[in-house]
Order: structure tokens, then sequence, then C-alpha cells
């Protein structure tokens, strides 16, 4: 490398880099468990700074819960496909951007409800008939004026209570807020909605906390190629190893060791664990010495949600050209929707989604029969609909790799829990989405949160060896943001 570029490397990434070279000590070494985009988030940083990083995976693939499956045809994400806030605050702005990567802008809304535009909807009844649109928007409106009454009801309690407790007592109080009917229905399905964005039934959901959310500005946009670019691009160069599922991990004064199914030991300088909080919540990897309490209560008083993606492609469209497609009930067990791919991509691909009590039930059926189902209520809107010639069904609530979809607070969660669940012990750091700042169970918080657990990370390293970090590093995304030019995020609805 010309000396000019490898100075420029170094003032550009403002990492230790030039410092380890030039005292020849070896490279601090550490082992990420998870390859999701957390831990990927961490290793990248921690590679770009030249540490000797290695990122041990359970499953055959990178990614997690970012599943971009190719087997239609075309990208079809199982997991997460939409980036909450589009706007260059997003800390994955700078690398769509750079891979010029577009989005499909379903709501310019930022409020975590409304991730799709009201009249973006088309709801049908049970006996296939389409909800006139004005009674869908009069109840969207209602909804909003019901939830604007919960804030009273927060208010007055000191305890908090969960969502739907607060609903009931509002309708006490304003039986004008009531629904009847058809109308009914669709607020069902409205709260259907939100319990979706928790993963989580409405009586299990926090008041206190339901809103509390900073959700970033730009509203939410459907990643059009899929996530999986991000994920390759992430994992470039990076030692992973997949299949190699962490069983124990030993945390010494000097050295973590990390045991692995069949037994293989590795030893680092330190350990970043970024494993979901469902594994962590059902004690699938040992601690020695044994995590301490108040950790322990940390990972039992969050919550886990569950939500479930049914993907059915066709040989032809039979839908109208909307975003969502959903059949109203009278309970939001019973609603469901469709999001319509075919509108964003392109591609003749709906895409049922369950969330909560629901998405479980939905995984003690066989694949089969759970399309069966899902065909049932297709055909409850179009009785002509044709059959998939292919489909995909999600587990996320029973995969031993993932024992639920992410993170919620639960009625009652204490104010510090993630400052526990974050907290490093030791030679342990704890990234992953469950210990975002401020954005929990999304993509760009689970980024965050592995970039901010290898800063960590590395600062403790480096103090240890008597060493002083001279500059934090700069992670890969800020790098290219300095490296491109600002090319605005591509939106393909405006
Ligand atoms: C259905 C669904 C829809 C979603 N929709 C969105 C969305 O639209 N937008 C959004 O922003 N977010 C969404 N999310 C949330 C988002 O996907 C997650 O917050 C984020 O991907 C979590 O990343 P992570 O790295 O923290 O965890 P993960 O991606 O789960 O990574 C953890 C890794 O650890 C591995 N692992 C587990 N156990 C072990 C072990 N013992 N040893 C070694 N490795 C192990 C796992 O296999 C996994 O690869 C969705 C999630 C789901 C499931």
């Amino acid at each position: 490398m010309d000396p000019k570029d490898l100075f420029s490397a170094n003032l550009l990434d403002g990492t230790i880099t030039s410092h380890i070279q030039r005292q020849r000590i070896p490279p601090p070494s550490v082992i990420v468990i998870g390859a999701g985009i957390s831990g990927i988030a961490a290793a990248r940083s921690l590679y770009d700074a030249s540490f000797n990083v290695t990122v041990l995976e359970s499953r055959d693939r990178l990614g997690g819960r970012i599943h971009t499956d190719y087997s239609f045809g075309c990208p079809v994400d199982m997991g997460a496909s939409w980036l909450h806030g589009v706007c260059n605050e997003n800390p994955l702005a700078p690398l769509i951007r750079g891979l010029g990567l577009t989005l499909y802008r379903t709501s310019g809304d930022d409020s975590v409800l409304y991730d799709h535009d009201l009249e973006s909807y088309t709801l049908f009844s049970k006996d296939g008939h389409q909800v006139p649109q004005q009674i869908v928007m009069e109840v969207g409106d209602t909804f909003k004026r019901i939830l604007a009454e919960t804030g009273k009801v927060r208010d007055e309690h000191p305890d908090d209570m969960s969502v739907l407790q607060a609903i009931s007592i509002v309708l006490d109080r304003h039986p004008e807020l009531r629904q009847q009917g058809l109308a009914h229905e669709v607020l069902q399905w409205y709260i259907c909605r939100m319990e979706a964005w928790f993963a989580a039934d409405a009586d299990m959901i926090s008041l206190k906390t339901w809103d509390q959310e900073h959700v970033l500005s730009g509203g939410h946009g459907l990643m059009v190629q899929g996530y999986g670019p991000v994920i390759k691009s992430l994992a470039k160069d990076i030692d992973i190893r997949l299949n190699h599922r962490v069983t124990k991990i030993s945390n010494g004064y000097n050295k973590v060791m990390v045991t692995v199914e069949d037994g293989r030991n590795l030893v680092a300088d330190a350990v970043i664990v970024t494993v979901p909080l469902g594994i962590l919540k059902a004690n699938l990897i040992e601690f020695e010495p044994k995590l301490p309490d108040w950790k322990v209560a940390a990972i039992s008083d969050l919550g886990v949600g569950n939500e479930n993606k049914i993907a059915l492609r066709f040989d032809r469209v039979f839908w109208p050209n909307v975003e969502l497609l959903g059949v109203v009930a009278p309970t939001s067990y019973a609603c469901g929707y469709f999001l319509n791919l075919h509108k964003a991509t392109g591609h003749p691909v709906l895409v049922y989604m369950a969330a909560g009590r629901f998405a479980y039930d939905l995984e003690k059926l066989s694949d089969e029969a759970v399309v069966k189902f899902v065909m049932l209520q297709l055909k409850k809107m179009f009785p002509d609909a044709a059959e998939p010639v292919q489909y995909l069904v999600s587990h996320w609530g029973t995969d031993p790799n993932t024992l639920g979809c992410y993170s919620y607070d639960l009625v009652g969660k204490p104010d510090d829990v993630y400052d526990r669940l974050r907290a490093p012990l030791g030679n342990l750091f704890f990234g992953g989405e469950a210990v975002s700042l401020e954005h929990q169970g999304s993509v760009h918080g689970a980024y965050s949160a592995g970039v901010m657990a290898a800063e960590s990370c590395q600062r403790h390293l480096l103090h240890k060896q008597g060493r002083m970090m001279e500059k934090l590093p700069l992670v890969a995304s800020v790098r290219h943001e300095m490296l491109e030019t600002l090319i605005p995020l591509q939106i393909s609805r405006m």
C-alpha cells in the first residue's frame, strides 16, 4: 500500500491501527457470538480497528433475524423488511445509500403505529365485502382519539397497566368512542396492527412506554432488494464460523473461554454476546461464573414477542394495487392482513403476517396447514384466488436460534432494565437489538448496539494493556458517509 494511502486510511478510520502496528503488540482478540446485524456490526468495528476478531454463529447462514430468501426468484425478507426512519440520522442510511439500495416508503409517519398510510389499506369483511374507505378512515381517526385518551389514563395511574386495559377504561368513560358492527371489527383490525408492531397482544403491551420510543424521522421504508445485501457488505472479509453453536462462556480475569456444541473451546481476550434475548431467557448458554442476579432479572423483565410471515408466490396478480389487504373480525386475534409485495417490488408475492399469540398458534401447525389457513383468509377477499406456486413459512417463535422475534416492554418494566442488560461483566460485553439505547426491536437499533458494544470492548482491552484509544474508531458506515458525497436515499414512493 502506498504510504500516503495508509495514512489516509488511518486518518479516515481514526483507529488505533497505526498505534498497534507501531508498537508490534499482538492485536487484542475478541470473539463475537451471533452473526446477526448486531454481531456483524460489532465485528466490523473491531476488524476495522485491527483487532483479531472471530464470529461464532449457530446457524448455517448469516443475518439472524435478517433473512432474505431468494427461492422465489426475487428477494423476500422473512425477518426484518422495513427501515424504520428513512433519514440521514439512521445509522444504516450511509450503507444503504452506498449500496444503491432502493426503499419503498409505505408511510411518512414517524409514529410506531402507522407504518402504512391509512389510504394504502383495502379491508374486507369476513363475508368478502370491501369495507368502505370512509369507514376505514373514520375508525382510524377514532382509534387515534382512543389512544390519545389512554394518555390521560396513564397520567392518572402511577402503576403501569396494559394498553388493552387502558383502552377498556377509555371506552367506559367515552361510550361515544365505542364502535358497533363493521366499525367495531375495523377497530379490532387497528388493534391487530398495533399488536404487530410490538409482536405481542394488547394485554401484554405496557401503557407506560408503548409510545415513548423515539422513532427516527422520515417514515417507514421497505427494503425493495431485501436487507440481505446490507449483511453481505458488512460481513466482507470477517472470520465468521457458521454452524458454531455456543453452549458455554467461561469468563476469567484475563481471558474468556467459549465452548461450542461439539466440545471445542476457543479463547479470546474478550467476548461480545449478541444472541437474541429469547436464547438468554431460555438459558441455552451456560455462564461461568453464573450471571449476577441483577442481570438475570433484567433478562426476565423484558418481553420477547413473536411474528411470523407466510410468503406466497402466485403466477399472476389477482388482487388490487394497494399496499395492505386486510380481513377484519370481531377480535384482533382473528383479524389478518397481507403485505402486497407486488406494489413495492413488481413481483407477484403476498406476505401474510401474524403476531403475538396467534403467531405462536400458527407454529403449532404444519406448514401445509398454515398455508391452507392463509389461503382461506385470502379467498374470503378473492373467492377466485389462484393457488400459490411457491410458499415460505417462518417459525421465529420456536426457532432454537431465536425463540421469538424481538423484544418489547412488558407491563411494569423497571426503568433501568436496558442499562442492566447492556452492562458489561469484566471481559464480557452485550450487544443485540434488546440492548439498543433507543431503538429496541429494530435493525438499526441492533446495528448501533453492536457498534456500541464493540467500542466499549475496545476501550476496556486497550485500557487493560495500558494503552489509550487515541480516538474512537469510526465504523464502516461513518467512513462511507465521509467517502460518499451525500446522495439521497433512493425512495420509490414519496
Ligand atoms: C418477523 C420479523 C420482522 C421484523 N421486522 C422488522 C422490520 O421491518 N424492521 C426492523 O428494523 N426490524 C425488524 N425486525 C427486528 C430485527 O430483525 C431485529 O431487531 C434485528 O435483526 C436483530 O439483530 P440481532 O443481531 O440483535 O439479532 P439476530 O439477528 O437474531 O442475531 C443473533 C444471532 O445469534 C445466533 N445465535 C443464537 N444462539 C446462538 C448460539 N448459542 N451460538 C452462536 N450463535 C447463536 C443466531 O442464529 C443469530 O444469527 C423483525 C424481526 C422479525 C423476526
